[in-house]
């Protein structure tokens, strides 16, 4: 990470949250100006809600991202949502490639490759998801399976500005489950060494999230494993307290 890169802590609403949700978003852009001078804090709502989100929040610490793009800048896509369209409404962030996308809309890596490059022109920052399944582990392919993810769905153009990766074993997503510390800390060393590999400087200072049943319980254990940039979390970003007591981690850290 560099000084202009802190930690990043990141809610994905997923499909939950209707306007008056909206004033759980009002309470998170209030509460994280207390850890803004460590942390970045971003919360990616609904569509429905990226523009009143991008208004609550304007003049906050908080940053507001989507949950996924179409990779065309405009045409003929029924109900789709462009890049340009998710900055227009104010967001700086989008999540693309999250698994399930990937699982339930056969998105391919190089899908999520071309939706970050229209992503990056549309002046937005990437948050790219890899994982694996309970199955790929088992099988021993977890490290295979994270190499080709990130070799085949960041594009050329990603830099330390434009892009955050996020790691997010599939298995993980909203059990409960979360990998051991050690196995945590042998995935990301394995996408940090190929991102520097690949993107040299930019690699070594590009983030990558832990993902996978982040809560208050056991975020201070999983935000101090090396190369571990923060978190993307889902369920527990949805309540103000249980976001806002994970955004706090790096205060005690
Ligand atoms: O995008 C967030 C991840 O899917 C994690 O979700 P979770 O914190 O509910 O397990």
């Amino acid at each position: 990470m560099t000084p202009e890169n802190k930690p990043l802590i990141a809610g994905n609403w997923k499909m939950n949250g209707l306007q008056s949700s909206l004033e759980t978003l009002t309470a998170i852009a209030e509460g994280v100006s207390a850890f803004a001078a460590k942390t970045d804090t971003l919360i990616c709502p609904p569509a429905t809600l990226l523009r009143a989100a991008a208004v609550i929040s304007a003049g906050t610490a908080l940053r507001i991202g989507g949950q996924d793009c179409h990779a065309a800048v405009n045409g003929a896509y029924t109900g789709e949502i462009s890049a340009e369209m998710i900055a227009d409404a104010g967001a700086t962030f989008v999540i693309l490639g999250h698994s399930e996308r990937r699982t339930l809309q056969n998105e391919t890596n190089g899908e999520v490759s071309y939706k970050a490059a229209a992503a990056h022109t549309a002046g937005l920052t990437t948050i790219v998801c890899l994982g694996e399944t309970e199955a790929e582990r088992k099988c021993g392919q977890t490290l295979d399976v994270l190499g080709r993810q990130l070799e085949e769905s960041v594009p050329d153009g990603a830099t330390s500005g434009n892009t955050v990766i996020a790691y997010e074993p599939v298995w993980a997503i909203g059990t409960g489950l979360t990998p051991t510390t050690a196995d945590i800390r042998e995935a990301h060393a394995f996408m940090r060494a190929a991102l520097e590999a690949r993107f040299g400087a930019e690699g070594k200072t590009m983030r990558i999230l832990y993902g996978g049943s982040v809560k208050a319980s056991n975020a201070a254990e999983l935000m101090a494993i090396d190369n571990v940039d923060g978190a993307l979390i889902g369920g527990a970003s949805l309540k103000a307290d249980d976001f806002l007591a994970i955004a706090g981690i790096y205060e005690a850290i």
